[in-house]
């Protein structure tokens, strides 16, 4: 099995973008959702990334933004991949021409596997919890026993990870990355360095 990567999300500050770099994070991801405590503005994710070493991949959220508004952002910001976090089609994802990944909220019943086929111009799918009313960042895991094996696009397992469940999260599931927000905080939107740190030595520690 190649090294499962990882992103640390909802990055609000330059200090928190670099420790994630040093502690070896391949991603961060920037929310751009005004309801989200961890929202950020194009400018701020844009000074953000231009503190950053090369080679990190910059993810930028959205929730069933409009097209104005993300064609806006996309001016604004140096994006290298685009993480669908609402109900967005097939076809409004792919209308952007840039790589992307598109989020599904897990429930029993689910049917992930034609979800992965419905979105086959997607680089992966992120699998994150469904809690009722809330579309995602809500710290909750869901049975991972409900991912079923084999699924035709790499999977990004998301969903209520910390530096204490996220080996045995990947052994389970055998994702090809894992992306935590709350889990790495010390208050809504402000990252702990240390369990940042704790996160990625978990993650290798699984390589
Ligand atoms: O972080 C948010 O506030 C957020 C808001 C709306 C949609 C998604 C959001 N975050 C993403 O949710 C998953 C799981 O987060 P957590 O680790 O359980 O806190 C992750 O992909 C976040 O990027």
């Amino acid at each position: 099995m190649s090294a499962v990567r990882s992103k640390i999300c909802g990055i609000t500050c330059i200090d928190d973008a670099l420790a994630a770099v040093a502690a070896g994070a391949d991603a961060i991801g920037f929310v751009f959702y005004a309801k989200s405590p961890r929202a950020v503005s194009a400018q701020q994710a844009r000074a953000i990334i231009a503190a950053l070493p090369p080679f990190v991949t910059t993810v930028g959220l959205f929730v069933n933004a409009g097209a104005c508004e993300l064609n806006e952002t996309l001016d604004a910001v140096p994006l290298d991949l685009l993480q669908f976090h609402g109900d967005e089609t097939p076809e409004q994802c792919e209308g952007y021409h840039r790589p992307y990944i598109k989020a599904l909220r897990v429930k029993a019943g689910d049917d992930i596997a034609g979800a992965c086929k419905a979105y086959a111009g997607a680089s992966g799918i992120l699998l994150d919890a469904y809690v009722e009313g809330v579309p995602g960042g809500t710290g909750q895991a869901f049975d991972w026993s409900l991912i079923p094996q084999g699924l035709s696009k790499p999977i990004i397992l998301a969903g209520g990870l910390t530096p204490g469940n996220v080996a045995d999260a990947i052994a389970q599931v055998r994702p090809y990355a894992v992306d935590v927000s709350g889990g790495v905080e010390k208050s809504k939107g402000i990252k702990d360095h240390d369990r940042i740190r704790a996160f990625m030595r978990a993650v290798r520690a699984t390589n």
